[in-house]
């Protein structure tokens, strides 16, 4: 049997993948185009979480641009789609772990605010697409986290409900939506969104996942 929380809802960047050099290439081939100096990685990451449009105004503010987030955002992506899977990495034990918990009868998704094409690519490219049941991203929905919706949507696709629900993610955006949908968060401390939440408590690595999750069931 597995365990009574089996509907186990992933976030992508920061959580599944470190994506920040890629969309770090992007926005500073945009900004190189648009003759402005680059950001730096570390900003970047912190400009990470709340999807495309957020991120594209944390930078025009950051590179003191005046054009807007919908003039620069059809040229944002085809620099953001260019460079989707260019050094994506998976973190440590994230295939493993995601094939074992399959494995265990679970039933896997990504709910992601990065829009939903570049998603797919990344999957594919992580050798981690065949696990997924359901993959929304953040285009695929008039809401994107940390409203509740998509992840519901999620969920619904796979066949779970909020008691059977997680949702696993890096990120205070995560965190919050997992309250709004009335489901537990389980929150790395390795990525992106650290700076505003706390991670769970025995969860630091990604393979620390099964035993997180039995836990929640004690
Ligand atoms: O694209 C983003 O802003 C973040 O994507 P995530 O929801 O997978 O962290
Ligand atoms: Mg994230």
């Amino acid at each position: 049997m597995p365990q009574k929380r089996h509907t186990l809802v992933f976030d992508l960047d920061g959580t599944l993948v470190d994506s920040a050099p890629d969309i770090a290439a992007a926005v500073n081939q945009m900004l190189a185009e648009l003759g402005a100096a680059p950001v730096e990685l570390s900003r970047i990451k912190q400009m990470i979480g709340d999807g495309t449009p957020k991120l594209m105004e944390r930078v025009l503010a950051a590179a003191s641009l005046t054009i807007t987030v919908a003039d620069i955002m059809p040229r944002f992506m085809v620099f953001y789609d260019r460079y989707a899977t260019r050094q994506v990495t998976l973190y440590p034990g994230v295939a493993e772990t995601l094939r074992r918990l399959k494995a265990a009868s679970c039933r896997l998704g990504v709910c992601t605010n990065k829009p939903t094409k570049a998603t797919h690519a990344v999957l594919a490219a992580g050798g981690i697409d065949e696990v997924f049941e359901a993959v929304i991203g953040g285009d695929a929905l008039p809401q994107r986290k940390p409203q509740p919706e998509p992840l519901w949507a999620t969920i619904k696709q796979l066949g779970g409900t909020t008691e059977t629900s997680v949702m696993i993610g890096d990120s205070a955006v995560d965190f919050a939506c997992a309250q709004a949908a009335g489901i537990p968060a389980l929150i790395l401390p390795s990525g992106y969104g650290m700076a505003e939440v706390a991670a769970t408590p025995g969860f630091t690595r990604f393979a620390d996942l099964p035993d997180v999750l039995r836990q929640l069931d004690t």
